[in-house]
């Protein structure tokens, strides 16, 4: 499959076929689906993928128990093992886990779809309780494909040619993944599991330290892997060259099996990452929510202005702080900026980068003032900055900008950037009453705090400068803007509010502007709070995305993604030292 980055769509003048964009096949066991709780974690995974321009299949195992209940249920009415009727039952556990993993999926704003096993067309032959893998009945995964950012398929089963269902063996999830692979025509899969590679022996039982391969070849993975990798499914990727690659939720790094192996090593063990947050709002709320239970990282403090204030996580009260040097004494390794006041949150940048901490930001009223000070700043102080959260909420604008600048110069870009203005707007053409859908967008957790920064077109101006910043390395000189008000004639037809900035001959032209007169697609699909950007190259190209704009999960995985890459650069960093 080749590869290519962020949904790269059409040539203006002359339309062609848009290149498939880069697909990857994931499983998720129930190791790291055990319950519900963990599908975030698992839509987490996925949204790091597709932010980085793939497509992914994910196949998902049962919760964890799920699949042993079935067959009891099953049994309890004394139909034997091999019952042929048993296996439709048993994969409802597959296809529970399918459909929430895809609904997490949609939470953060990916677009997501969930198949079944029959939709999926894994035909199968041989015992229904161990069946074999023969062909792909392909067209509905390549439609869903086709339209979808994410498929999330059940793992285990197959249809026999009579359509009845069968199922793959125990750990028969493993098959499937390496199945879809090869249909793909992939040359790797990934296998999420509960630990980080294949080992030589079990980590979790043996004494001593065991030694983790990095490349293991398809026998070493046979003699030692059979509780960590399906047999069938190592058999199947030495026969049609998948590689299978085990790695763990959240870690880049794993075992590749394949042809070639190499000695196992020690891992050194990682110290978590020492955060402080700054904000406990509905982003630093979701981000402390998600960090909270996270071994990979340590909350050393959350900068809030009311300490004693009761909040909707449950967190120890003596996190709590409203003194940035007390936060900063505690010496984090990463400072997660999340405050709605932008001259504060551009003070703190700043303090915590002369500090040495690397930051994530969220806020666009500090980030938009002075973006190349920032990054100047970290560059000077040998640390990171980032901030793909503060423009389009989920949706992986700045990563798209990027992506198109890399490939050629930028003529301009027009983009949904608010998500509380793009929600009013279809509350009001519903026929909702101006205070109702400020209310409820308020209530959602869209909106400012102070909601006239939104409605004024501030945020989106904000959003505008720094999307220039990434398109033209500077920002534009004027940006006139539109104001949404109770007053503002709406008319019959959809409106949104389109941030744009064009090169003119080296002028930069930008806009935030209320349009009535859509004639976009893209823009008209978007419902809610969704944001969507367009990117114009000089060449004639368009690069597109979308996503979830605001709101506290698709922030908070933003905010996260942005983590991860600091992270993965500060490991980069260590290692060149
Ligand atoms: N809510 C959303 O959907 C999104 C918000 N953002 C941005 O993320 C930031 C946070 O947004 P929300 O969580 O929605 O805001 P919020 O109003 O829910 O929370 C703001 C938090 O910042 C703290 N804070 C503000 N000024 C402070 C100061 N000087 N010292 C200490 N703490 C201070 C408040 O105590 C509060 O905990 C904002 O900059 C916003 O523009 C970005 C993308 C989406
Ligand atoms: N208030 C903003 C939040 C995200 O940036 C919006 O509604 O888009």
């Amino acid at each position: 499959m080749p590869a290519s980055a962020l949904a790269l769509v059409a040539d203006k003048q002359k339309p062609q076929a848009a290149p498939d964009a880069e697909v990857v096949v994931l499983k998720f066991g129930s190791s790291v689906l055990r319950n519900a709780a963990e599908a975030p974690a698992v839509a987490s995974e996925i949204y790091g993928h597709v932010r980085a321009g793939r497509k992914v299949v994910a196949v998902v195992s049962a919760l964890s128990g799920h699949t042993d209940r079935l067959l009891a249920d099953a049994r309890a009415l004394g139909l034997d093992h091999e019952n042929e009727l048993l296996p439709a039952y048993v994969v409802l556990g597959e296809e529970k886990a399918a459909a929430l993993v895809a609904i997490a999926c949609d939470r953060v704003g990916l677009d997501a779809v969930g198949l079944s096993v029959g939709e999926l067309g894994i035909v199968v032959e041989g015992p229904a309780q161990h069946a074999r893998p023969v062909s792909l009945k392909g067209e509905r995964l390549q439609q869903a494909l086709a339209e979808h950012e994410v498929v999330v398929v059940p793992g285990f089963g197959g249809v026999r040619s009579n359509g009845r269902v069968a199922l793959l063996g125990r750990g028969g999830s493993d098959l499937t993944a390496v199945v879809l692979a090869a249909e793909l025509g992939l040359d790797r899969v990934r296998l999420v599991k509960d630990v980080d590679g294949l080992y030589d022996r079990d980590p979790a039982c043996e004494t001593g330290t065991p030694l983790r391969y990095r490349r293991a070849s398809w026998e070493t993975a046979r003699q030692l892997g059979g509780a960590l990798v399906q047999h069938d499914a190592i058999d199947l990727g030495m026969q049609h060259g998948v590689e299978i690659e085990v790695a763990a939720l959240g870690r880049a790094e794993g075992t590749v099996v394949g042809e070639r192996g190499a000695p196992p090593g020690p891992v050194q063990p990682e110290a978590p990452l020492r955060v402080a947050l700054a904000g406990c709002g509905v982003v630093g709320g979701g981000l402390l929510n998600r960090l909270l239970p996270d071994k990979r990282y340590e909350v050393v403090g959350v900068l809030v202005r009311n300490p004693a204030k009761k909040r909707d996580v449950a967190a120890p009260a003596d996190l709590f702080t409203n003194d940035v040097e007390a936060l900063l004494a505690k010496k984090p390794d990463l400072l997660l900026e999340a405050m709605s006041e932008g001259e504060a949150g551009h003070a703190l940048i700043r303090r915590a980068l002369e500090a040495g901490c690397d930051v994530v930001s969220a806020n666009k009223q500090a980030v938009a003032r002075d973006p190349a000070g920032l990054q100047a700043l970290a560059a000077a102080n040998g640390c990171r900055v980032a901030w793909s959260a503060s423009v389009g909420g989920g949706a992986p604008m700045i990563e798209t900008l990027r992506a198109a600048r890399a490939a050629g110069p930028v003529a301009g870009f027009e983009a949904v950037l608010n998500g509380t203005v793009n929600f009013m707007l279809q509350r009001l053409g519903e026929g909702a009453a101006f205070a109702d859908a400020l209310s409820d967008a308020r209530v959602a957790g869209f909106a400012e705090e102070d909601p006239s920064s939104d409605l004024e077109g501030h945020d989106a101006a904000a959003k505008v400068k720094l999307l220039s910043f990434e398109a033209f390395g500077r920002a534009p000189a004027d940006l006139p803007r539109d104001e949404l008000s109770a007053e503002t004639p709406l008319g019959d037809r959809p409106v949104r509010q389109i941030g744009a900035c064009h090169d003119r001959g080296g002028r930069l032209e930008a806009s935030v502007r209320l349009d009535g007169d859509l004639k976009d697609a893209l823009f008209q699909s978007l419902n809610g709070e969704r944001n969507a950007l367009k990117v114009y190259g000089q060449d004639g190209r368009v690069w597109t995305c979308k996503g979830r704009g605001a709101g506290r999960w698709a922030t908070t995985e933003s905010v996260l993604a942005d983590v991860a890459d600091v992270v993965r650069a500060r490991r980069a960093a260590a290692e060149l030292v």
